[in-house]
């Protein structure tokens, strides 16, 4: 193997490791943070997550409340408890796992989340500071992104970077990221007609498709590094990214396995973000 292999596992665990300090150092003032996730359905992917979200917050020393709906939930009530959990002082995050079932409309739960307990930074007004270089909070898998490259030991600045996928929740705020970091930024999608072209011009490709092999070794630049968000079931049920990993890391400088990459990255930087949210809270940042 020709590439290096970013290690999500190691990096994840060093993010998780500082903010077992940050939520210390925030119990000594008084301040334990917790974190509400809400689950609606009984999607058996996304219980996994959810999960692991709960087993991240005991390791790091968070507090974890968990609201596990039915599938049959309508959108009053699911509003009704994040107005509940809005209200509750001890609550300083709130996240509600997506998709939710089809009754209910994704934008308004979004908005009902107050901005300030909004650890994923899905809201408008988080999202909009994003935009604008402000403060607060970072979507956890684009900020988890960015900090698998730079721990990794490459920079962003002056590189070419290929995001494929324009979501609200990975494609479009991790090219925000990328451009803050002097990258200069190209977003592909299902529309984009040379997509293997473009993607040969870039130093960084960051995959965010969920489409098994989007990204073959012939769409790659030699040395570029590939960051793989993708979360597929291959053929024989095997969970696997967008990446032809097996063909590209002979090519490429440096890539993230799936599982082992990103996924560990979001969730360690879900924990730092319900820190900043009990910060936000008690008027500390
Ligand atoms: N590891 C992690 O922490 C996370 C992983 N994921 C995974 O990442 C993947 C993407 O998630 P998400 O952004 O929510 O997905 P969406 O389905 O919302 O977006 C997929 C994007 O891919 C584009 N696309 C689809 N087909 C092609 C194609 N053939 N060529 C180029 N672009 C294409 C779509 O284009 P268009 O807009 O034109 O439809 C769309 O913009 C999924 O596998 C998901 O499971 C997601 C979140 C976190
Ligand atoms: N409100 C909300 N916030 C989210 O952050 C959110 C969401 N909804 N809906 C779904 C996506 C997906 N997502 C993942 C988190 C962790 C892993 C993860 O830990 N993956 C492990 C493997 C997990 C496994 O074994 O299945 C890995 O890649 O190594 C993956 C995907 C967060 N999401």
């Amino acid at each position: 193997m020709k590439a290096q292999l970013i290690d999500g596992k190691r990096i994840s665990a060093e993010i998780k490791a500082e903010a077992a300090e940050e939520a210390a150092a925030l119990k000594a003032k008084g301040i334990t943070p917790c974190l509400a996730v809400v689950l609606v359905g009984d999607d058996s992917a996304s219980q996994v997550y959810v999960n692991n979200k709960k087993k991240a917050c005991e390791a790091v020393g968070i507090r974890s409340v968990s609201h596990v709906l039915s599938g049959e939930t309508t959108e009053e009530a699911l509003l009704e408890l994040i107005a509940k959990l809005n209200a509750d002082k001890d609550i300083h995050g709130i996240l509600v796992q997506m998709p939710v079932p089809k009754q209910i409309d994704e934008r308004k739960v979004i908005l009902a989340i107050d901005p300030k307990k909004d650890v994923d930074c899905f809201h408008p007004v988080n999202v909009g500071n994003l935009h604008t270089g402000g403060e607060g909070f970072l979507p956890c898998t684009p900020a988890g992104i960015i900090e698998l490259i730079k721990r990794s030991g490459h920079s962003i600045e002056g590189k070419q970077c290929v995001v494929i996928g324009r979501s609200n929740i990975v494609g479009k705020p991790v090219a925000m990221l990328l451009m803050q970091e002097n990258g200069t930024v190209t977003i592909c999608h299902s529309k984009t007609r040379n997509l293997a072209e473009i993607c040969r011009g870039a130093d960084i490709i960051v995959s965010a498709v969920g489409k098994v092999n989007t990204v073959t070794a012939d769409m790659v630049k030699e040395g570029a590094i590939l960051i793989d968000v993708g979360m597929n079931r291959n053929e024989a049920g095997k969970l696997c990214g967008d990446v032809d990993f097996e063909n590209v890391k002979e090519i490429a400088g440096a890539i993230t396995p799936v599982p082992g990459g990103v996924g560990p990255m979001t969730i360690a930087m879900l924990m730092k973000n319900c820190n900043t949210a009990a910060k936000i809270q008690n008027g500390l940042e």
